[in-house]
């Protein structure tokens, strides 16, 4: 299940589940019992307290409390607000509850080993303030481990930012599908270990509500990878022509030896011939020319697709030849000087946009050619895809891939040692090198992004951006040889 759902979406899963016949109570019990596995599976019987909310997160807490007692564990409950101010479902479950019902308090959390946070889940409507922050600090600051309901109360779902306060839990359970802020930071690190449990919302429905936001998994492109065939040659493979800076030659030498261990069948690096010999000596495998003849050689299709923007510079001679590039409609990777030179024109870089485009920026080019767009990063790289016409990489720890089409892939992988100098110069060469096999833009870049983490992941401490490229070859026969291609068997 690599499908994210929206907060919207679930409320109207569960709304369409409940009107399919599975009641309410059903719902709430199922997500209780599974929040109750969850603690078994991890804990020892301990002191437990259950926080409870307003709304039906703390009706959860209800049934957790119910069931945890049952079992003879040791528990206390705490509710904000008035058990005659629950509603629906959660009203039913307090009324289910045998034990003391006490006010939310701090005092709550002294003597327990385990929290179980049932404060705000999915309703979580603006910042936490006054007591209840006050609570939640003093969540945060006990040793008692912390097992969080659907969301961590004070992070938000979809953007996975923190209203006012958060809890910082070991376990977060949510149900029938994850959630933007599950996978988003600074919520997916607050969430602590992820579990995604079914509650009895048919897939059906899920479906029919057409999720667009996926965990970037092989899963996701798999189907889409373009294998060599047995009688296939380099050409087959694609051209990528490789637009290399004259001074700043490190960047596009790291990208182009990506593209290659991606697969490219050829890569021509174009440079100002002063800088040729250094190309050359440094990589046999590639061919050089002079950058003067980029326009020519675009006349000729079989180079499919272009790589512009480590070390070319900021200035005229990258826009024209950006622009130049798009309008051949050829397969077009852009990263940070081509996309920094269009800082105070986007709508020419924008306009020039036909063919199959990546564009890679970080943050803070990002805002130079999106300034006024703001909200979560997956809202903003969506929207940023859908004015500019490219698949959007928006950088981070929790990098997002968006699509035109307003598909979106979310990383979810731990590999801090990939923020280190070339690093993004790799990530860039990686994606050209699958779009000239012809991979579609958006399988490819979401491909990209994950043997970029992996290698990341799997390299560990001291890893430099030239590890990156060498990476490649071993996680590319996993993917092959675990026969993810359809056409993959190598007999
Ligand atoms: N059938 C289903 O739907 C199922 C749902 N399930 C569970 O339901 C959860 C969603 O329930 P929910 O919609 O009731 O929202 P919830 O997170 O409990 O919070 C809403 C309450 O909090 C209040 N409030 C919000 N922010 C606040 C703040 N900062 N400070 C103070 N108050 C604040 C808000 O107040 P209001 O904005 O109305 O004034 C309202 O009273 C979902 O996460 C899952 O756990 C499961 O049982 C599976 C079946
Ligand atoms: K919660």
């Amino acid at each position: 299940m690599s499908e994210i759902l929206t907060i919207a979406q679930m409320y109207e899963a569960d709304k369409q589940t409940i009107a399919n016949g599975l009641p309410g109570e059903v719902l709430m019990e199922n997500a209780g019992h599974a929040v109750v596995d969850a603690i078994l599976a991890r804990f020892q019987p301990c002191s437990v307290s259950v926080l409870c909310g307003p709304g039906n997160n703390g009706g959860d807490g209800f049934v957790v409390a119910r069931l945890l007692r049952a079992r003879g564990w040791n528990v206390r409950l705490g509710l904000m607000g008035e058990v005659a101010g629950l509603g629906g479902d959660a009203a039913l479950n307090a009324r289910k509850w045998t034990g003391a019902t006490e006010r939310l308090s701090a005092a709550l959390i002294v003597g327990a080993e385990l929290v179980v946070d049932c404060i705000f889940g999915a309703g979580l409507a603006r910042d936490i303030e006054g007591d209840i922050a006050d609570i939640v600090h003093a969540v945060n600051d006990s040793s008692a481990k912390v097992v969080a309901v659907d969301m961590p109360s004070g992070v938000d779902g979809m953007s996975g930012q923190v209203r006012g306060v958060a809890i910082d839990a070991d376990v977060t359970v949510t149900f029938c599908r994850a959630k933007p802020g599950h996978y988003l930071l600074p919520g997916r690190a607050l969430c602590g270990e992820r579990v995604v449990a079914d509650i009895g919302i048919p897939d059906a429905i899920v479906a029919a509500l057409k999720p667009d936001i996926y965990l970037n998994t092989p899963r996701l492109w798999a189907d889409h990878i373009v294998w060599p065939g047995l009688a296939g040659h380099k050409y087959h493979r694609g051209h990528v022509l490789a637009l290399g800076g004259a001074q700043t030659t490190g960047a596009m030498r790291l990208a182009a030896r990506a593209a290659r261990r991606a697969g490219a069948g050829l890569l021509t690096v174009l440079a100002d011939p002063a800088a040729l010999p250094l190309y050359a000596q440094d990589m046999p495998g590639v061919m050089v020319a002079p950058i003067a003849r980029f326009e020519d050689m675009m006349q000729d299709c079989r180079h499919n697709g272009v790589i512009i923007g480590p070390g070319a510079g900021i200035g005229d001679d990258t826009r024209r030849r950006v622009v130049h590039a798009l309008h051949c409609a050829r397969a077009c990777v852009l990263d940070a000087d081509a996309l920094t030179s269009f800082a105070e024109d986007p709508s020419t870089l924008f306009f020039a946009v036909q063919g199959p485009t990546v564009m890679t920026p970080h943050e803070g080019e990002f805002s130079r050619l999106f300034a006024d767009m703001d909200g979560d990063k997956v809202t903003r790289a969506r929207a940023a895809a859908r004015r500019s016409g490219a698949i959007i990489v928006l950088k981070g720890a929790d990098t997002v891939v968006a699509a035109p089409d307003g598909r979106v892939a979310i990383n979810d992988i731990f590999a801090p040692w990939l923020a280190t100098a070339g690093s993004g110069d790799v990530l860039a060469g990686i994606i050209i090198g699958l779009l000239v096999q012809g991979m579609p833009a958006f399988e490819a870049t979401s491909m990209a992004v994950w043997l970029h983490g992996q290698a990341g992941h799997k390299f560990g401490p001291g890893l430099i951006a030239e590890d990156i490229p060498e990476a490649l070859p071993a996680l590319l026969s996993d993917l092959w040889r675990a026969g993810v291609a359809p056409d993959s068997s190598p007999h």
